[in-house]
């Protein structure tokens, strides 16, 4: 079985929401909703390969990436595991540097997207790292 080793990256903005990305038509797991990233190069690091995925996906130079978690997934055709890194700094805009669409999505509302079968998983992990560093309005 073909392993593919892919790091990927939770934008999170101050209000706890997160970047999804959606797949582009014609390639593998076209039209759903997943986390910016790719597969990581021989000899490469994970953190290495993210900040270059996220430059050539989003164009934004990113910060720290803190570690939130892992798939290990079996595709039909392929093993995945993906490394998800959370990433609360970037530098620019991110945009579709590839033509595809973005949102921000509130973390809770995560669940709700189509996104490939092996992303899942990684939903609690992602609400909690939004959840601890929402500030709250004053009331
Ligand atoms: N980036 C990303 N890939 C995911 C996610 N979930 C998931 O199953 N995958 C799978 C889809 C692909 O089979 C594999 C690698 O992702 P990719 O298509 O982004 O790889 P890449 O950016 O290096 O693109 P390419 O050069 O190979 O076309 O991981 C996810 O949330 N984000
Ligand atoms: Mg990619």
């Amino acid at each position: 079985m073909r392993i593919v080793q892919v790091a990927a990256g939770a934008l999170i903005d101050a209000q706890g929401r997160v970047l999804v990305a959606e797949r582009p038509a014609g390639g593998t797991m076209a039209g759903l909703w997943e986390f910016p990233g790719g597969k990581i190069e021989a000899g490469e690091t994970p953190e290495a390969a993210l900040a270059r995925e996220l430059d050539e996906e989003l164009g934004v130079t990113i910060g720290s990436p803190t570690p939130l978690g892992f798939v290990s997934h079996a595709y039909p055709t392929f093993h995945l595991v993906m490394l998800l890194f959370g990433v609360r700094e970037w530098r620019g805009e991110p945009r579709g540097r590839l033509n595809q669409r973005l949102q921000w999505v509130a973390a809770c509302d995560l669940a709700e997207l189509a996104m490939p079968s092996a992303d899942y998983p990684l939903v609690p992990a992602i609400i909690a790292a939004c959840d601890a560093r929402v500030t709250l309005p004053s009331r």
